[in-house]
């Protein structure tokens, strides 16, 4: 089992391992009475291996799968479960699925009495490397994405890759995204992983994803410890989801977050190119990454003002000023406030296919 340790003002660790959920579960429980385990419909098996091993007591909520989980009417699902089984402050939430379901249990466990504990127990790649770990929780409105959330720390993190064995191959894929992501702002050698040994890479038996994975969660805690409200560079963690989010939001909510991001990384290095920053090699060096990982990279040009509007409301505009993250270099992620919309649009035509 690798332990990375997140040291926040509020200090947790991430634990992945096999077969570790049960185990780590029970010396996590920190005095609690009742659990609420908040999961996927993929992940009802584990939920009730949970029931029975845990020897307290445990309710299910088994919720809608991926996004359709993100909204508020399956938080108010919840509090009413935890309203009628009576659940104080030294009782906890548990957080089973892909990133969807820990930033839903996450947000429930965030507002419910104004904080409980919640032990995140990610399965997808993408919630192992990202979501489950940093204390961003929050819901999505007709609006946007993640408009409504709260920052609140896991008091644990627990990935357990056995359940990652029945994660779809495309799923595990757009997960990757996260996994580019941290490689473009903080650290190459992911980027030489997939470039160098992408099959070992993207496959969880191997020491190659080991790396991988436990360098992307370490890019993850070393942010969220030094920035865990996102004054500074907390935002360098939303590289690529400025566009990516309101490519989200214009799908209603049905392609996959680390599909929208891979797009939106191409649109931010070719900004970042256009800014006359990056390197043009660095921008071709996402996509041939982004492209061996089959995620999409283009989006049709008549929807620019509608994604435009949107990208008003992302939570790094400052009244009418829009602000992106892009690169100066690999590495090394700044933010550019308020480009010329031509600016934008030249970088947004280049995602046409
Ligand atoms: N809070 C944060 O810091 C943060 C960071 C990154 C992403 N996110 C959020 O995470 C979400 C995306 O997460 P995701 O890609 O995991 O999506 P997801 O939770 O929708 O899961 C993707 C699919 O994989 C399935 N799945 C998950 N684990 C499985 C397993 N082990 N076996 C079989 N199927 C499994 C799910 O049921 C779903 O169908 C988005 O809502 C995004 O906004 C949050
Ligand atoms: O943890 C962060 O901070 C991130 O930005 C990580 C992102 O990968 C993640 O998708 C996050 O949920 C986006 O947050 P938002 O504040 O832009 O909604
Ligand atoms: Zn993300």
């Amino acid at each position: 089992m690798t332990t990375i340790h997140v040291a926040t003002d509020s200090p947790y660790d991430v634990h992945v391992g096999r077969g570790i959920l049960v185990e780590r579960l029970r010396a996590s429980l920190g005095g609690a009475r009742k659990l609420l385990v908040v999961h996927q419909p993929a992940m009802s098996r584990i939920a009730d291996h949970l029931k029975e091993e845990l020897g307290i007591e445990v309710l299910l909520a088994e919720v809608p799968d991926a996004e359709a989980a993100k909204r508020i009417e399956v938080a108010q699902f919840l509090w009413q479960i935890m309203g009628q089984a009576d659940f104080t402050r030294s009782d906890a939430v548990v957080g089973l699925g892909g990133g969807a379901v820990t930033d839903l249990a996450g947000f429930v466990a965030a507002t419910w009495l104004r904080g409980v504990r919640v032990l995140q127990a990610p399965t997808s790649v993408l919630g192992i490397v990202d979501a489950a770990v940093g204390g961003k929780t929050g819901i999505n409105t007709e609006q946007g994405k993640n408009l409504v959330g709260a920052f609140h720390h896991p008091s644990t993190v627990i990935a357990d890759l056995e359940l990652v064995d029945s994660l779809p191959r495309n799923e595990l894929l757009t997960g990757f995204a996260e996994v580019v992501k941290a490689g473009f702002i903080a650290d190459p050698r992911i980027l030489e992983l997939l470039e160098t040994r992408l099959d070992a890479t993207t496959d969880p038996t191997t020491p190659e994803f080991a790396e991988a994975i436990a360098r992307a969660i370490d890019v993850k805690a070393k942010v969220v410890a030094n920035d865990f409200r996102e004054h500074g560079e907390r935002e360098f963690l939303n590289y690529g989801h400025t566009l990516g989010h309101a490519i989200e939001l214009h799908e209603r909510y049905r392609w996959r977050h680390g599909a929208a991001v891979s797009i939106g990384m191409v649109f931010a290095a070719e900004l970042s190119r256009l800014a006359g920053r990056l390197p043009e090699a660095a921008v071709d060096r996402h996509r041939a990454i982004l492209g061996s990982l089959e995620l999409p990279m283009t989006y049709p040009v008549g929807r620019w003002q509608s994604l435009l509007a949107s990208m008003r409301r992302d939570k790094k505009a400052r009244g009418a000023m829009l602000r992106f993250i892009v690169l100066d270099d690999v590495a090394k992620p700044r933010v550019l406030e308020g480009p010329d919309e031509s600016m934008l649009f030249m970088a947004y035509q280049s995602l046409a296919d």
